[in-house]
Order: structure tokens, then sequence, then C-alpha cells
């Protein structure tokens, strides 16, 4: 190849392996910090070192005379996405993406100078899909537990007259500090949820706040919901979970405490502790009470998982729940039957943030 096109290869496998190397660290770092994974830091070296490696065969003078970074006009050049990350998903989408075509650039300019150099990149690559495939999931899961931890305001909703005031309602709710919404309609269509569900997931998507489906692991895949909430006679956290994987969140209700041990131990990723009081809702014929919440709060501190009181919970009675170290609460009645919906989650939001 002609010296000065030779020299473009040269520039452009310097600029791309700088590429590749950011990214690298910056899900490596992932690994290390957020996910405290071991097994996926190592990897992610490995491949770092396994790079440089490859890069090794290549004459390091001539990647640095080629590099001129003053006259590169691309570094002036930005997109308003570059600076959008809501989620550090959104970051590790963005650097895994950066690093797979890095790469395939690298491959591709790499075959003009050696084509053993570029085979090797090419294995290096193949590696790179699975890891950051790995990591952009569980990159995802993370986003959604970490909503779970801060979420203390729980509210059951149901399809409402269309999709419009379906997404109208969890929109002005969320904004009125509702951190989780249930789409629960026992009497809704598969389709009608399903049309629901994907409106009000969509909705949702770049907002703090998540959105469950009541029963259903297949609706809770299908319309890209965060997760999905299964009682005592539904389907088991482990059937759920071969549905939705474990990306999606999976919620169990509990009615005592060897439920509630159970559903820890299995893997729920929160648990609804109920029901604590008369529900105008969903008829009972016994109530858990109070005492349950107090059980639940001494003996799972050893094993903490978010966990709701459900039932019969208004601005009234709130105060009972809180006593008994409860900070999380599931509603219906008392915002759907408010006069006004989010000025109701707004006070009881305040009150389960007093203490
Ligand atoms: C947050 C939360 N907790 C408990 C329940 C009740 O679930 P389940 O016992 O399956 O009853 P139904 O909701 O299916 O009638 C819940 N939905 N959400
Ligand atoms: C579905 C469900 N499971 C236990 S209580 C309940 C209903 C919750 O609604 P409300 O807050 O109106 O009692
Ligand atoms: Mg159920």
């Amino acid at each position: 190849m002609e010296s000065h096109s030779q020299e473009t290869a040269y520039r452009i496998l310097d600029a791309s392996a700088n590429r590749v190397a950011e990214g690298l660290r910056t899900i490596e770092e992932f690994f290390r910090f957020g996910l405290d994974d071991p097994v996926g830091t190592e990897s992610i070296k490995s491949l770092r070192h396994d790079l440089t490696l490859a890069f090794g065969k290549l004459s390091r003078q001539s990647l640095l005379h080629s590099r001129n970074t003053d006259a590169d006009v691309g570094t002036t050049i930005e997109t308003p996405q570059e600076y959008r990350r809501s989620k550090l998903s959104d970051v590790l989408a963005a650097a895994a993406g950066r690093i797979q075509q890095s790469l395939r650039v690298i491959e591709e300019y790499g075959k003009t100078i050696d084509p053993i150099f570029a085979k090797q990149i090419e294995a290096i690559r193949y590696r790179a899909y699975t890891l950051l495939k790995d990591c952009e999931l569980k990159a995802i899961r993370s986003d959604r537990t970490s909503k779970l931890t801060d979420a203390v305001l729980y509210v059951l909703i149901d399809c409402q007259k269309s999709d419009q005031a379906l997404v109208d309602s969890v929109l002005r709710l969320h904004e009125a500090g509702v951190d989780v919404f249930q789409l629960r309609d026992k009497s809704a269509t598969d389709r009608t949820l399903i049309r629901r569900g994907t409106a009000a997931a969509e909705a949702l998507r770049q907002t703090s706040a998540l959105l469950i489906i009541n029963d259903r692991a297949d609706i809770a895949l299908i319309t890209g919901a965060d997760g999905v909430h299964v009682g005592q006679d539904e389907l088991t956290v482990a059937q759920a979970r071969r549905i939705v994987g474990d990306e999606l969140l999976v919620g169990v209700s509990t009615h005592d405490i060897n439920q509630v041990h159970e559903a820890i131990a299995v893997g729920a990723d929160y648990i609804g502790c109920g029901p604590t009081f008369p529900s105008r809702t969903k008829a009972f014929a016994s109530h858990a009470g109070l005492d349950f919440l107090a059980e639940v709060h001494r003996e799972t501190k050893a094993t903490p998982r978010p966990a709701f009181a459900i039932g019969g919970i208004d601005e009234d009675n709130v105060s009972q729940v809180l006593d008994q170290g409860f900070h999380r609460i599931a509603v219906t009645a008392a915002i759907h039957e408010a006069n006004d919906p989010a000025a109701a989650a707004t006070e009881l939001r305040k009150k389960l943030c007093r203490e």
C-alpha cells in the first residue's frame, strides 16, 4: 500500500484503539464498582490485555507518528445525544456501541496492514459482543433495582378508558410522587392489557418510575414493562423468571412470615405484605394486619428486600404502618377514590418521607 494510505490506516487504527480502550474502561468500572462482579471485571481486563497484545504486532512508532489530534476534524463535532445519559444503562449502551463499531473499524483497516492482526481483532470483537451483551443486560436490571430501592409509593391502576387516559394518569401521578405503578385489571382482555401496558411502559421508560404487570409474566415481557407481580396461588418466582428472565423485576404477595422468608429465598425482588386493613378494592376473610408488618420488619433485617405494605392503607392510617417500621406502601382506593388523585399521592408521599 502507498505510504500516504498506510499513514491514514495507522491514524484510523490509533484513534479507534483509543476509543475501544476508553469504552472497555467504562464497562470495566461498572462491572467493578456497580456490580461488584469479579468475573466480569476480569473478563474485560483480559480483553483489554489481548487488544494491547494484538496491537503489539503493529509498529508503535507508525501509530504514534500518524496521530495528529490537532488536525482531527472529528474532535469538534458533537451530537446532542452525547450529553444525554439519564441512567447508567444509557452510559453502558453508548460505551458498548463505541467499542463494537471501533473494533470493526480496526478489523477492516487492519486488513490493509496485517491480515493476522485483523483476524485477532475479529476474535476479540466476538468475545466483546458476548461480554457487552451481558454487561448491558445487568445494567438494565441494576437501573430497575435502583429505582425500586428508592421507591416508597406504589399505586395499583386499572386499564382506564383508553391508552391515552392511562398514560395521562400515570404521568400525572408520577409527577405527584408515585414511584411504581402496577397495571391490575382483572376484567380486561389480554389485548387491552397489552395495548395499555405497552403505552404506559413507553410513557414511563425515560422517567424514574417503574411499571409492573399484575399476575401475567407473558404480558410483562410483551409490553416492555419493568416487572411482574405474582400472588401465592399464581406463577412461582422461578416460573415467572423463565418467562421474563433476570432483567425484569418479580414481586410476590406475602401474608405470613413463612411466605416472606420463602419469597426472599427464591429471589423475589420485592414483596407485598398484607392485607393490612380491610380494603374497598378486594375483599378478604381475614387480615394479616399491623402485627404482620412489625414481624416482617423485625425478621428481615438480615435479608433486606423492598417490602410494600398493602390493603386499605390511606392518609388516615398510614402513620400506623410507619409505626411498624414500614416506609413503603401499595395502594389503590386512597388514590383513585380521592377527589384529587394527584394531591392524594403527594400527601401520602409526604407522610412516607417524613421520618
Ligand atoms: C404490591 C402488591 N402486593 C400484593 C398484591 C396482591 O397480589 P395477589 O395476592 O396475587 O392478588 P391479586 O392482585 O392478583 O388480586 C398485589 N397485587 N400487589
Ligand atoms: C390487590 C390487593 N391485595 C391485597 S390488598 C389489595 C388491594 C389494595 O387496594 P386498596 O389500597 O384499595 O386496599
Ligand atoms: Mg395475583
